[in-house]
């Protein structure tokens, strides 16, 4: 039976994916085996020696301290996609809400009713200072054409307007998947300098944090308008702040609040509601109760953030699981140890990514315990599992 702690609220749907059978659920979890999570911040959190997997149900996963994940052998997945389209929608009110003073609007609206004038005839006299530009015939810059940058530009072109898109990692899959129309700006700058609106779908890493700053913004177009659907940690907040003062920004649509961006004028405030929708919420818990369940049970890694893509369908006999540091000799020093024990290897597979590697053996025979032990004395050996 293994132990899952859940850190935020997931989606049932996605918990019926983890049968009651093999898996123990559990909000407070002393000892888990796997842990589901959304934005629970697990920097500060103690991760014992038994925790084998987390699942971030959702796509970014600067929450979790990947890094020291990696190199105690725990397995960190994410879910790719599942809340894009949710993203999208949001972008897509983001962008409205950047142009048409709709939030202002609607703050002044509730102010009426206080009034002595007919509230029709105040309405009339007010409109005109929440007057807004259209979208069709202006230009939006996205920043990242990953799962929800590339949805955005497209939906964008339909909108009518001109889209440029920057994104120097751009995956295969995105690139088919983005629209001819789309024009492909080689640097920032580039970018940055011609376009009415800009949205942001990066995640925030030590290279991204900050990186819309004073000069950045220096470089846009008078009266920019900008979105920020993908983490708060991206914009200097006071250069920001700063630059919608002076108008040189002329709006900032964030879907992270914090105390200093409250109350700024030209900046509307989500409560992070970008994947807030039951579909993504459902997609994303039943992705990566998935994802859990295939690495608990069966080894099989599928959108890990830290370690390769392994998977083998399950045979007859057991499977041993090897993490181990992406160094020479390590094939041969693991089926030495299974050639010792006298383990015929039905299948094996093994894969690296950066500093790290991941071995599975498919055996016949039983596998005595002496396996685990001789393969966890071996140099560059972090995690044996014996399913
Ligand atoms: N507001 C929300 O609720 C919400 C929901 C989902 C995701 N997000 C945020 O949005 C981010 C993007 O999500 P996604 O699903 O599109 O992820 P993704 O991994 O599919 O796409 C990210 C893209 O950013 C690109 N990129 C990385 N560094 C870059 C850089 N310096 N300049 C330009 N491009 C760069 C990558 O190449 C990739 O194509 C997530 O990391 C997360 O922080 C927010
Ligand atoms: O990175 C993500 O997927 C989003 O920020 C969504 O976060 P949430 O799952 O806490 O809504």
């Amino acid at each position: 039976m293994y132990q899952v702690q859940t850190l935020n609220h997931i989606s049932p749907k996605g918990l019926e994916h983890l049968g009651a059978n093999l898996f123990a659920l559990d909000n407070e979890g002393s000892k888990p085996d796997g842990i589901l999570v959304r934005s629970a911040d697990m920097h500060n959190m103690e991760l014992g020696p038994q925790l084998l997997a987390v699942a971030r149900a959702g796509a970014g996963t600067n929450n979790i301290p990947v890094a020291d994940c990696s190199q105690r052998g725990i397995v960190v997945f994410n879910t790719p996609g599942a809340n894009a389209n949710a993203v999208k929608e949001l972008v897509l009110a983001g962008l409205v809400l950047s142009g048409r003073k709709i939030a202002q609007g609607i703050a002044w609206a509730q102010t009426l009713i206080a009034q002595t004038e007919p509230v029709a005839k105040l309405v009339e006299k007010g409109k005109k200072q929440f007057v807004g530009p259209e979208l069709a015939g202006k230009k939006l810059g996205v920043i990242g054409l990953g799962a929800i940058g590339v949805k955005v530009a497209n939906m964008a072109t339909h909108l009518g307007m001109e889209v440029l898109g920057y994104d120097p990692y751009i995956s295969i899959d995105a690139a088919w998947n983005l629209s001819r129309s789309v024009k492909h700006c080689v640097n920032l700058s580039d970018l940055v300098n011609q376009c009415d609106f800009i949205t942001l779908h990066i995640p925030a890493t030590a290279d991204t944090k900050g990186m819309v700053n004073a000069k950045l913004i220096s470089q846009m177009k008078h009266g920019v308008r900008i979105l920020n659907f993908a983490r708060g940690e991206l914009v200097n907040n006071v250069d920001l702040i700063s630059a919608l003062k002076s108008g040189r920004v002329g709006a900032y649509v964030c879907d992270f609040p914090c105390e200093e961006l409250l109350g700024v004028e030209g900046c509307v405030c989500l409560p992070h509601l970008g994947a807030s929708t039951p579909e993504s919420e459902e997609n994303c818990a039943v992705m990566a109760a998935q994802e859990l369940s295939d690495y608990l049970l069966d080894g099989n890694i599928r959108n890990s953030v830290n370690f390769p893509s392994v998977s083998m369908p399950r045979g007859e006999g057991n499977r041993i699981c090897v993490i181990h540091k992406n160094v020479p000799g390590m094939l041969a020093a693991i089926t030495d140890v299974a050639n010792k024990a006298g383990l015929n290897i039905e299948n094996m597979t093994n894969k690296s990514r950066g500093d790290y590697a991941y071995t599975m053996l498919d055996v016949t025979g039983l596998v005595p315990d002496e396996v685990g032990s001789g393969l966890l004395a071996l140099p560059d050996i972090i995690r044996v599992r014996v399913l």
